[in-house]
C-alpha cells in the first residue's frame, strides 16, 4: 500500500516519518491484532495521541498471539493469575505503542542517513538487488544481508529508538561506591553509552558502519552492556527480531524501486518524546529506479548503476 502511495510522489517530496507511521501501525495490527490501520484508525490516532501521556510499562506477555493469550488469561478459571478487561486493553495499547512508534522511528532515521550518506546507500541497494532481484525480500536472504544489518546496528547506536529504559531497585544495594535504596528508579540512557568515545573510538559521532563489520560484539570489545538498542536481561525487549525483519523488508522494497537524496526542506531536530522522533518530519526526494520510455522500463540512467553487485 505504501509502496501505491509513492508511485504519485515520484520526483516529489515525501515525508518519510509519516508514511512509516502508517506503515508500521499496519504492520503490528495485522501481525499481532488480525486488523488493518484503517479499520482501527480512530482508535491508533488516539493511542498515539497518548504517546505523550504514558510511559513505556507493564507487559509480561510475548509474541506471538498476543491477543490470544491476553483473552485466555481474561477468562482463566483461576481467580488470582485472571486479569481483567482493563488489563487487556492496557497491554494492547502497550504492545501497540512499543511496536509502532521504535520502528517508525528506526526506519525513518535510517532513511535520513542513508539519504545522506549516498555511498552507503548504493552499498545497500546492490546488496538487496544481489540477494532478491526485483523480487520481494525472503526470510533466507535476511540473514545474508550483511551490510543492511551494519547499516542498521549503526542507525541504532547513533538514533536509539528507544535512547533509555528504566530499573527499579528492589532492595538496597551498593553499584560501586554508591548506595541504592530500596525502591528507587534507575534511568539507564542507552544514547550516552552510544557515544561515549572510550567505547566507540574518536569518530563516536560518524555514521560509519563499518564498525560493526565483524559484528556486535567486535564492535563492543566484547562488552554487552555497551550496545543497549532493545535494553538487556530478561525484561529485554520481545519485539528485537519482529522489528529487524519488518525494517529489512521495508528498506529492501525501498531501495529495490528508488534512490532518494534529502530534501532543502529537512529541518534536523530529534526530540525525545517516549522514543527519538525528527519533531519536524524527515523530508526526502524520491527518484524512481526506472523510467518507462515508449514500451520499456529502463534504468534510470541519472541515478546508479544497479546491475553491479
Ligand atoms: C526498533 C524497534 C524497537 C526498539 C529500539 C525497541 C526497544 C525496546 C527497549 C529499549 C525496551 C526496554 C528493554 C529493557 O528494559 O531492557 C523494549 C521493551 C519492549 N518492547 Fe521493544 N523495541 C522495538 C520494537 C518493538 C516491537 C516491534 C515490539 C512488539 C511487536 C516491541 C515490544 C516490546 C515490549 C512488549 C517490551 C517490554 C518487555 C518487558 O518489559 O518484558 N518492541 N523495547
Amino acid at each position: 500500500m505504501m509502496l501505491e502511495r509513492w508511485k504519485h510522489h515520484e520526483g516529489k517530496e515525501i515525508d518519510v516519518f509519516e508514511e512509516f507511521k502508517v506503515l508500521t501501525s499496519e504492520v503490528i495490527s495485522k501481525t499481532a491484532f488480525g486488523s488493518s490501520y484503517l479499520e482501527g484508525k480512530d482508535i491508533f490516532e488516539k493511542l498515539s495521541k497518548m504517546v505523550f501521556l504514558v510511559s513505556r510499562n507493564t507487559l509480561r506477555i510475548r509474541l506471538p498471539d498476543l491477543l490470544g493469550l491476553l483473552v485466555e488469561a481474561y477468562n482463566d478459571t483461576d481467580e488470582k493469575s485472571r486479569i481483567t478487561l482493563e488489563d487487556v486493553v492496557d497491554n494492547c495499547k502497550t504492545f501497540y505503542v512499543a511496536g509502532h512508534e521504535t520502528t517508525t522511528s528506526l526506519l525513518s532515521w535510517t532513511i535520513l542517513l542513508l539519504a545522506i550518506n549516498r555511498e552507503w546507500q548504493d552499498k545497500l541497494r546492490k546488496e538487496v538487488l544481489g540477494l532478491f532481484g526485483e523480487q520481494n525480500p525472503t526470510a533466507e536472504g535476511f540473514a545474508r544481508m550483511k551490510q543492511m544489518t551494519m547499516v542498521i546496528n549503526e542507525t541504532l547506536r547513533l538514533y536509539s529508538p528507544a535512547p533509555g529504559f528504566t530499573r527499579e531497585v528492589q532492595w538496597e544495594s551498593k553499584l560501586g561506591r554508591l548506595v541504592l535504596p530500596a525502591n528507587l528508579t534507575l534511568i539507564i540512557s542507552i544514547l550516552s553509552l552510544h557515544i561515549d568515545p572510550l567505547i566507540w573510538g574518536e569518530d563516536v559521532h560518524l555514521f560509519n558502519p563499518e564498525r560493526f563489520s565483524g559484528g556486535v560484539a567486535k564492535a563492543t570489545n566484547n562488552n554487552p552492556a555497551a550496545y543497549l538498542p532493545f535494553g538487556l536481561g530478561p525484561r529485554n525487549c520481545v519485539g528485537m527480531n519482529f522489528a529487524i525483519n519488518e525494517a529489512k523488508i521495508a528498506l529492501s522494497m525501498i531501495l529495490q524501486r528508488y534512490t532518494f537524496t534529502l530534501s532543502p526542506t529537512y529541518i534536523h531536530s530529534p526530540v525525545w518524546q517516549l522514543v527519538l522522533r525528527p519533531e519536524n518530519g524527515i523530508q526526502v526526494m524520491l527518484h524512481p529506479l526506472y523510467m518507462y520510455q515508449g514500451v520499456h522500463w529502463v534504468q534510470n540512467s541519472l541515478k546508479i548503476n544497479i546491475k553491479s553487485k
